[in-house]
Order: structure tokens, then C-alpha cells, then sequence
């Protein structure tokens, strides 16, 4: 993505070629800073507190992650306990688990001296291939964008509702819900894209609508209760959002919120689709309900909030009553019935087994 007329991705490797790169997604959208990470605790951190987040971004920062931990220790020891560390960051995005089996397996029958450049090949990999999934996620999403606008007014834009931010910010680049709506821009097709703030952390307020800005992509905010009515009233031809782990049922795990909008498309016959990069399926589980992790964040989250004062400074101020209590689950889980289809890397699927196996039979059965 170009930001200010410069090529970015969202994570890479230093000048020096050991340290890694990040974009601080904590200081959007009032500020683009970068960060560099030089060990195993900063790249540990840099998820914990979500200067980068996002399920394919957690990944790859997680394989650099492995990366800085070698350079320290590249014993088998010093490889399983930042393995660990890394995993205990965030628990419901299962990216991060996949990246690092990636990583574990790949390196322990390498010799300790040889683990460190194999690592920092692999993360490249990593993030290439997340580079390359993204834009073939965009391609498959470009043509249902394109059929919805064959069925409309021709010059009037197709109307998408996302959530959170499931875009190039979240990714290595491109993003995968934003991915078809760039191409789609990019190939001048109209979009129009309903931004949902996504309180408590705003990732929609303050990113989504940050990248979409950046790309000239034409977008509107709207409070995350408001996308029900838009929908009732025909404002919303289709929803894409993201995904933080999909079971081998079609169940879907993403950002709080999520499953609202869910029910309010299906209520009122608007597509839902999810786009689904493959290293996001959980095969090992089934009913998402029931066996998906659901992270809980610090309540500070709901109690409070940042932004720009009028004289331009950034405050943190609190807003909820004092005294009262606030929980903070960070995510939700669609079931795979209320899903129209899922976009992956290999086509539109149906949101069930057969159909996700069928694509993905390596995944399966290994
Ligand atoms: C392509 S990213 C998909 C999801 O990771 C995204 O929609 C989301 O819920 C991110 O949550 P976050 O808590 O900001 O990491």
C-alpha cells in the first residue's frame, strides 16, 4: 500500500537485514509511526498490546518473532520456550499457532547453526505467501462485487458493510475483506464501503477508514448499532468482514459485533460473506460456539477512549459511569448457517465441511 507516495508493507526486514520493521497501529489514525523490534520480548509485546494485530499480520510478525529469539538462543530449548511465549500473546487468532508450527517443525531437524537464516527465510515466505492469498482472495471477491454492480444502476456504487479492520493493516498487505474492494476500485468498478467504528478499540474508526482514505476508496462511519437499519432500508448490497479463526465446519471467529450484523443480513436478505485466507481454518475444530477461544480484554477498553482534543493534543479520557462494571469479550462467533460464502484463496466456497476440505485437502490431512 502507498502511504504519502512511499510502497509499504506492514512488517519487513531492517536496512541491516536482522531487524524487523512495524508499523505502530496503536498511534492511528492520528499518526504513522514505525517501530523496530530487535528481540523476542519486543516482538512478544508488539502483538500483546496490538501495535500490530490483525490474524495474518499476528502471524508473520509471530515467524519474526522466532527469528530475534534465534539470533539469541538457537538451541532446541531456546526454540520451544519462544514458541511458547509467542503463542501465550493472543489466544483466539490461530495464525499465530499456525505460523509457529510452521516455524517449529520446519527448524527442528535443522542443525542450531543453520536455524537462524532458515528462519528468517521462512518468515519472508510467511509473508509473501500471505501477500499472494490476500490478492487471490481479492480477485475471487472482485467478481461477486462485480456482479452485484451488473445488477444495479449503471455508476451507482455497490454498497459494502465491514467490520473491524480486516485490511492491508491487518495483513502483510492488501488485506482480505479490503482486498476485493481495491481491486474493484483499482478496476473502476464503484464501491462504496460502510465502515463500522467497532468499539471498544475503534479499529474500523481508526484504521479501516484511515487505509480506505489513503487508497481514495469513497467510505462512510457509521456507529457499529447502525448497520441493522442500513440494511433494513436497502443501503447494504453485501457485508465482507474478516476472520480470526474459521472451524472445519464453516464457524466463523472474528472481531466482537461481528454475529449481530450476521443476523441482521440474513433477516434482511443481504449477503454475508467472510474472506477466509486458508492459514485461518482451524482444522482441529468443529463447532466454533463451543470450542473457539474467545480473548478478554482490560475493561480500560470499554471505560475509556482516545482521540484528538481540539487543541491537538492525544487524550485519553473516561466515559463510562464511575464505579460500574464493563467486560470486554473481543470476539464472537457466526455460525456457519448465517455465512453466504466464504472467500479463500481457492474460490468462493460454501461456509461447510465437504466444501472447505474439498479446497483445502492437504490442510486436512496434515
Ligand atoms: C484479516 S484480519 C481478520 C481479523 O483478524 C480481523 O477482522 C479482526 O477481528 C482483528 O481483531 P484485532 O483484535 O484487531 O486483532
Amino acid at each position: 500500500m502507498n502511504v504519502n507516495g512511499r510502497k509499504y508493507r506492514t512488517i519487513w526486514l531492517a536496512e541491516d537485514g536482522w531487524g524487523v520493521e512495524i508499523i505502530d497501529q496503536t498511534r492511528f489514525p492520528h499518526a504513522f509511526e514505525t517501530i523496530r523490534l530487535e528481540t523476542l520480548e519486543e516482538a512478544a509485546h508488539a502483538i500483546r498490546i496490538m501495535q500490530v494485530r490483525g490474524a495474518p499480520l499476528i502471524g508473520a510478525t509471530a515467524a519474526y518473532g522466532m527469528c530475534l529469539a534465534l539470533r539469541a538462543d538457537a538451541t532446541d530449548l531456546g526454540l520451544m520456550n519462544a514458541c511458547s511465549t509467542l503463542l501465550d500473546t493472543r489466544p483466539t487468532a490461530v495464525n499465530l499457532r499456525w505460523a509457529l508450527d510452521v516455524v517449529r517443525k520446519t527448524l527442528l531437524p535443522v542443525p542450531p547453526e543453520q536455524r537462524v537464516a532458515r528462519a528468517y527465510s521462512l518468515a519472508e515466505r510467511i509473508c509473501d505467501e500471505d501477500v499472494a492469498i490476500n490478492m487471490s482472495i481479492g480477485t475471487h471477491g472482485a467478481k461477486l462485487i462485480s456482479d452485484i454492480a451488473a445488477s444495479k444502476r449503471p455508476g451507482d456504487p455497490v454498497n459494502i458493510l465491514t467490520h473491524c479492520n480486516a485490511g492491508w493493516l491487518a495483513t502483510v498487505d492488501w488485506g482480505t475483506a479490503t482486498a476485493p474492494i481495491y481491486m474493484s476500485h483499482d478496476a473502476g468498478t464503484p464501491v462504496h464501503v460502510w465502515v463500522d467504528e467497532t468499539r471498544p478499540r475503534n479499529q474500523g474508526a481508526f484504521l479501516t477508514a484511515w487505509e480506505l482514505g489513503q487508497h481514495g476508496v469513497p467510505h462512510t462511519v457509521v456507529a457499529d448499532n447502525a448497520g441493522g437499519h442500513l440494511m433494513q432500508h436497502g443501503e447494504v448490497d453485501m457485508v465482507i468482514v474478516g476472520t480470526d479463526r474459521t472451524t472445519a465446519e464453516g464457524d466463523v471467529c472474528n472481531k466482537i459485533g461481528t454475529y449481530l450484523k450476521a443476523l441482521a443480513a440474513k433477516d434482511c436478505g443481504v449477503p454475508f460473506y467472510v474472506a477466509l485466507p486458508s492459514p485461518t481454518i482451524d482444522f482441529t475444530l468443529s463447532n466454533g460456539l463451543r470450542e473457539i477461544p474467545i480473548e478478554e480484554r482490560i475493561g480500560e477498553e470499554v471505560s475509556h477512549i482516545t482521540g484528538l482534543t481540539a487543541s491537538g493534543k492525544i487524550e485519553t479520557i473516561e466515559i463510562v459511569a464511575p464505579g460500574s462494571e464493563v467486560a470486554n469479550p473481543a470476539f464472537d462467533v457466526t455460525p456457519a448457517r448465517l455465512v453466504t460464502g466464504l472467500i479463500t484463496e481457492r474460490g468462493v466456497l460454501t461456509a461447510d465441511r465437504q466444501s472447505i476440505a474439498a479446497a483445502f485437502p492437504e490442510r486436512v490431512a496434515g
